[in-house]
């Protein structure tokens, strides 16, 4: 079995006079050391089958097993600490903590957790080397930019060395440059490599939602999501120019558009 899970996930908002099925009987499953994406037209649920199957909410039926673990046992104390000892996540707005120091804010998760100065010192300083803010540690995050910013995201999401990262849109505020330094970063994180020479111990697996071909582009798998149902899915077989147009394809075909060219793309 995968290290996720996920079988019928049926879920509806709203009213009995106004409901929308945002999700309608999905599956899929993950396996250890994955990076894949989701992407699919506004509106089509890739956000809400990131939320349900990474704890953030529930499916209406369906059931997710995620690292083992049938979240529809988790509940209240429980499930806060699995999400917080076992997933990592991404948003677009980073989410930092503007009156703490980039390293305050990386140790966050740690310091909450009650962790040894020590080790949350040793967790701080390797995942810093790993996404490159080794010189950054003492500023402010409003000091900085914003790809420098979601490094910073990422780093916190990493601290706890989780065994699993979900990032909702992570390249959506970020410029062209900013969004490939911080995917490469990304890329290393999920193959387990700091650097060309040296690696950390486990690779990371990562979910990603996006709905830019470039970013998705990263991906090894992508899977296509229309009306809440899965629409098709891409796996990356050559270099990721070619994924990128045949993502630019798919993403013609589904309806629903990507923000870059392929000339931005191969810059
Ligand atoms: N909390 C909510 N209450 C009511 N409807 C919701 C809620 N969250 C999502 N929806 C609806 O569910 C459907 C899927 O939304 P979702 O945000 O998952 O789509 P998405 O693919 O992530 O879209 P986008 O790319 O625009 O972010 C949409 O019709 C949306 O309006």
């Amino acid at each position: 079995m995968g290290i996720l899970n996920a079988q019928h996930l049926i879920k509806v908002f709203g009213h009995r006079l106004s409901l929308t099925k945002a999700l309608n009987d999905f599956s899929l499953e993950v396996q250890a050391g994955e990076f894949v994406g989701i992407m699919g037209p506004s509106g089509a649920g890739k956000s809400t089958l990131l939320n349900v199957i990474s704890t953030i909410d529930r499916p209406t039926s369906g059931m997710v097993t995620l690292l083992g673990q049938d979240l529809r046992k988790l509940k209240g104390k429980q499930l806060a600490q699995f999400r917080r000892e076992k997933l990592g996540f991404i948003f677009q707005d980073f989410n930092l903590v503007d009156a703490l120091t980039v390293k305050e804010n990386i140790a966050l998760p740690l310091s909450l957790n009650h962790q040894p100065p020590a080790q949350i010192k040793q967790r701080v300083q390797a995942v810093s080397q790993i996404l490159g803010l080794q010189e950054l540690l003492t500023y402010y995050p409003l000091e900085l930019s914003v790809g420098q910013r979601q490094r910073i995201a990422a780093a916190r999401a990493l601290v706890t060395e989780p065994a699993i990262l979900f990032a909702d849109e992570p390249t959506g505020s970020l410029d062209s440059r900013a969004a490939t330094d911080f995917l490469q970063h990304l890329q290393r994180i999920n193959q387990g490599q700091i650097s060309d020479t040296a690696h950390i111990s486990t690779p990371t697996t990562i979910i990603m939602v996006t709905h830019d071909a470039f970013t998705a582009s990263f991906c090894k798998r992508i899977l296509f999501i229309k009306d809440g149902s899965l629409f098709a899915e891409l796996i990356r077989s050559s270099d990721r120019q070619t994924f990128f147009d045949q993502i630019i394809d798919m993403q013609a075909t589904i309806g629903g558009g990507g923000r870059m060219n392929a000339r931005q793309a191969r810059n």
